[in-house]
């Protein structure tokens, strides 16, 4: 896991560290003048593109030290009035090295790569006219870029474009990684990601505003079983959705519980005439919902999946919120919790563990608000949404965010594999099997979300992905993630 700072956490870092005298600009512009010499030649020319504050004080050091190593480079150097000492130092040393001033983009240039110095962490409005057709016209000259910190115009805390933003195929960030690089629209335009630190030390970076979760998280660990174990001691989930023409998706929800390690599971449909049997994974059982909303009777429930919202669905949760199973809510359940204030008055009354999984337009049902809102900031949606309903929520989506008010992760697994229906199905059926089996809400959540994103990227990367993957295959893809990690362990 690797810390993520907010714009307002990352200044007061950087204010503690140029009052200890620490010089991050220089540091900044050696770092991205290195990573250009170590990808190019002398041969062809470096464009660098410097914007009005630091991070185009960041590039024109860059710029200065890459002539001193013999580079020929293109300078664009826009709104220079209030540049600091160190970047008008940098300035006058590359011009005196014959480095090249531009005052425009030439209509055919030949250079072998650009670096993207225009904004970094102070972008604070969308971009508008002549900002917006450069950062345009460089993304359709299909040139190499470095982003120095983040690509310019991607907002730093969210992952929004504003305006338009540099398509890198290279992001070497400073101080911290920052959330907006890896949620919404950030891994799009990042490329690959690198991070110096400027030599600040992990006291220095204290404050983390989430984890980014881009490894197996060690709770795997607590999935290990010892050679006496039988399938009581996995924990029994529920699956409670299935109405009218939607009986597949606790299918899927179940069988993902079976795969991940539930010691048993039972699914209940609410449509009249629904299938009791899955001729496809016969291991299933089925049972009346009463019979699954018996007090004590689970490990862990999962409610919603093709649930529908007629009144047996909210007699369902309203006596599911009112036991003490574990609960994974999803999709109708969603829904409902956000059309009917008490049976939301009884969720933040629940004292067992309770955990929401919405996608953007059910945390929009969730919070009175549109999908655009939610996900213009999912990290603040995600705590409105926590602080609202009092459970842990899952707030899903490229870089799904999982938190329970005290802990905040973001999730760096997951693929365009993943948008296929049926998926948040599964995953809920897989945080219920782990919850089963003894992990803690957050920690079901988190491992949950991190290894089905994972399977979509070994989807993606053994060719059943990101066209066609189903979410069945998800299922099993995890199932195989899962257990390589706790035998390797
Ligand atoms: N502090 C340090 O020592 C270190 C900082 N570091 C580097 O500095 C970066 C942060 O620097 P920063 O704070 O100067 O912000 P930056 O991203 O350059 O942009 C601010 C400028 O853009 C302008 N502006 C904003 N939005 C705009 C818009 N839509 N359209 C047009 N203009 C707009 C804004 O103008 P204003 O809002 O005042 O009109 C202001 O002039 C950080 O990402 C990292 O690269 C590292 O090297 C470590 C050491
Ligand atoms: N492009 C993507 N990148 C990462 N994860 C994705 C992507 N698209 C979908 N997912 C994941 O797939 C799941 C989709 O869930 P959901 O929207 O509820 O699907 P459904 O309603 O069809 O079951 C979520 O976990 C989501 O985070
Ligand atoms: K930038």
């Amino acid at each position: 896991m690797q810390p993520l700072f907010l714009r307002t956490t990352l200044r007061a870092i950087e204010t503690r560290a140029l009052a200890a005298g620490l010089p991050l600009m220089e540091r900044a512009g050696l770092a991205i003048a290195q990573f250009t010499h170590e990808r190019t030649d002398l041969e062809r020319r470096i464009l660098v593109l410097a914007g009005p504050g630091h991070n185009g004080g960041d590039a024109l050091v860059a710029a200065a030290e890459l002539t001193e190593l013999n580079h020929a480079v293109d300078l664009l150097c826009w709104g220079a009035e209030t540049r600091s000492d160190t970047a008008r130092v940098a300035y006058e040393q590359f011009l005196a090295n014959g480095g090249r001033l531009l005052t425009a983009l030439p209509r055919y240039a030949n250079w072998q790569m650009a670096i993207d110095g225009l904004f970094g962490i102070g972008l604070n409005r969308p971009l508008q006219g002549d900002w917006l057709s450069l950062i345009e016209r460089i993304n359709t000259c299909d040139l190499p870029v470095l982003a120095i910190d983040l690509p310019s115009g991607l907002c730093s805390d969210t992952g929004q474009i504003l305006g338009a933003a540099i398509q890198a195929n290279w992001t070497l960030s400073f101080i911290g990684l920052k959330p907006g690089l890896f949620t919404l629209q950030g891994r799009d335009h990042a490329g690959e990601i690198y991070l110096d630190t400027l030599g600040l030390t992990s006291e220095n970076l204290a404050g983390a505003n989430a984890q980014l979760v881009n490894q197996m998280p060690a709770t795997i660990a607590r999935l290990r079983r010892p050679r006496h174990a039988h399938k009581g001691m996995f924990g029994d989930v529920g699956v409670i959705g299935g109405g009218l023409g939607m009986v597949g998706a606790p299918l899927l929800a179940g069988r993902a519980a079976l795969l991940l390690g539930a010691g048993r599971v039972w699914v209940s449909a609410l449509a009249a005439g629904a299938p009791a049997y899955d001729p496809l994974m016969p291991e299933l059982m089925f049972a009346p919902v009463d019979q699954l909303l018996e007090p004590d009777n689970l490990a862990a429930l999962v409610l919603g999946p093709g649930l529908g919202t007629e009144d047996v669905a909210v007699e369902a949760l309203r006596q599911a919120l009112a036991g003490a199973v574990p609960l994974v809510l999803d999709a109708d359940a969603l829904n409902l919790l956000a059309a009917h204030k008490p049976l939301a008055r009884q969720l933040t009354k629940r004292r067992a563990p309770a955990i929401l999984t919405p996608h953007p337009l059910e945390a929009a049902r969730l919070l009175g608000c549109d999908t655009a809102t939610i996900q213009a900031d999912r990290l603040q949606a995600t705590a409105e949404l926590v602080k609202r309903y009092k459970a842990c929520v899952v707030l899903k989506g490229a870089g799904s965010i999982v938190s329970d008010g005290k802990q905040t992760y973001l999730n760096a697994s997951g693929s365009p594999a993943l948008s296929s229906p049926g998926q948040g199905d599964v995953l809920a059926g897989m945080i219920a099997a782990l919850l089963a089996q003894g992990l803690s809400a957050i920690e079901a959540a988190q491992l949950g979300v991190y290894l089905h994103g994972r399977a979509g990227d070994v989807a993606e990367q053994t060719g059943t992905g990101p066209i066609g993957h189903t979410a069945s295959e998800t299922a099993q893809f995890a199932r195989r993630l899962l257990n390589q990690a706790v035998l390797a362990l």
